[in-house]
């Protein structure tokens, strides 16, 4: 069995003046749970979106929104292997509302350690509580024989292919088994330190410089993170930025820039930095993060469309860390193998090649870019630095030098390639394709 997240408090709180004693029983974390793995598996909705969709999450206190984000996404990490488990129990598939009760079930009962009783109880009263009260006993009855069984429902399942969508496994290929065995492994937190400050207690320094806390820790409990000494940055995130190689002085954009941690390295790297992000909120994040980091001054940003906007003066570097599937961050957001479809990549890569031919345009001749994504999907990675080349741009591969701390991480064309398989002994790190370019 998978590394175990940890288990959700068993709520339960009675309802004064009730309809029935099941169906007035409060149980915020569930009923935010069932909106979320509603929202991603009935609408392909992000996890995040769904949760913000739900109105029980409005109301509920935040330990509560934090206990139903980690059942919620203990469901998607172990989909696959708990639908397998639930099938010969079901002699017919349930409707999808009474799926998602199951499943919620199945992850409290097989991979959360939650007491037989409550994870049955409680997911009875979810489904009477959702207006699913005819199949109250077949929620009963199909979690009650699971219990019964335990941990031998799962022998001989192989849990990380099935958990994994198949079109997902076949496109990534060998990454496959370690991406899917890191997916069963909350990540842990990372930080990317302001130069010169020293990091948190406790902490362990990975060799790019990343400090390395465990799951679950809380950024903004830990000393200096008022003082904006830090900002939270996955290990494999640090490198399309570190990689662009920005010198003091120079002219650099930063394209799809929310929520900024590329923009705070390129700052503190000495550049004279426009972030370019499209979207407000997202934009107010950006803002936000670089106040706290002292980036005000620092950084212009610009709240446009990057395919549109242009610099007044050609640029001496830009990084586009384009939007994508996300596919490479399935182990924080693992919504993302369920709400993607394959014919979803031809409509990113297009986007993703417009953002490369705007960025093209924005550079000087000699001026470098760096092209990023977070995703494992080839479409997204190799097949644009190959469309970048056909748009004129002159490969400048990565040397062995650059990146002689993850030689791994280094393809034969002298791409970036990271996986979440990558330092596995020390938590792993996101999926990022990167590669770059000159200007003729
Ligand atoms: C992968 S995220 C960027 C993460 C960011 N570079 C960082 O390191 O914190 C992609 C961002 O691109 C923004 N975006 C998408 N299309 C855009 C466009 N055409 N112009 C500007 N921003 C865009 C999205 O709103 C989103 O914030």
């Amino acid at each position: 069995m998978k590394q175990p997240s940890s288990a959700p408090r068993s709520s339960g709180r009675r309802v004064m003046g009730g309809r029935g004693a099941q169906a007035a029983a409060a149980d915020p974390t569930r009923d935010i749970a069932f909106d979320i793995v509603s929202g991603v598996i009935e609408h392909r909705r992000m996890l995040e979106t769904s949760m913000e969709n739900s109105p029980a999450a409005r109301e509920a206190e935040p330990r509560d929104r934090a206990a139903a984000h980690r059942l919620g996404a203990s469901v998607l990490r172990h989909m696959g292997t708990a639908t397998e488990v639930l099938s010969p129990f079901l002699k017919k598939e349930p409707p999808e509302p009474v799926r998602a009760v199951l499943l919620i079930g199945v992850a409290q009962l097989l991979f959360l350690g939650t007491p037989v009783h409550a994870a049955v109880a409680t997911s009875v009263a979810l489904a009477r509580r959702r207006g699913l009260a005819p199949f109250a006993g077949l929620v009963n009855a199909v979690l009650r024989r699971i219990a019964q069984q335990g941990d031998a429902c799962l022998e001989g399942l192989d849990q990380e292919r099935l958990d994994v969508p198949p079109w997902l496994w076949t496109s990534w290929g060998r990454m496959a088994r370690p991406v899917a065995a890191a997916l069963g492994m909350e990540p842990p937190l990372d930080l990317s330190m302001r130069p010169g400050c020293l990091p948190p207690p406790g902490g362990e320094v990975l060799p790019n410089g990343t400090v390395r806390f465990p799951a679950g820790t809380r950024v903004t409990e830990l000393p200096g993170f008022s003082e904006g000494e830090f900002w939270v940055q996955d290990a494999a995130a640090t490198l399309p930025a570190r990689l662009l190689d920005v010198k003091a002085g120079e002219r650099v954009a930063d394209l799809c820039a929310a929520p900024g941690g590329k923009t705070a390295q390129l700052a503190f790297a000495g550049g004279e930095v426009t972030a370019v992000e499209r979207d407000a909120r997202r934009m107010e994040r950006l803002a936000a993060n670089l106040a706290r980091l002292g980036l005000t001054d620092r950084v212009k940003t610009v709240r446009g469309d990057a395919t549109q906007w242009r610099p007044d003066v050609p640029l001496d570097a830009v990084l586009l860390d384009a939007p994508c599937s996300a596919t490479g961050t399935v182990r924080r957001h693992p919504d993302a193998m369920w709400i993607k479809r394959p014919r979803d990549l031809a409509g990113l890569a297009a986007g993703q090649q417009a953002l490369i031919a705007a960025a093209r345009d924005m550079l000087r001749p000699g001026g470098r870019l760096v092209y990023a994504v977070c995703s494992l999907q080839p479409e997204e990675g190799p097949a644009c630095a190959r469309a970048a080349e056909e748009m004129g741009l002159i490969a400048d591969p990565f040397t062995p030098e650059e990146l002689s701390f993850l030689p791994q991480a280094r393809t034969a064309e002298g791409w970036l390639r990271t996986h979440p398989g990558l330092w596995a002994a020390q938590g792993g790190m996101d999926g990022f394709f990167a590669a770059r370019f000159r200007k003729a």
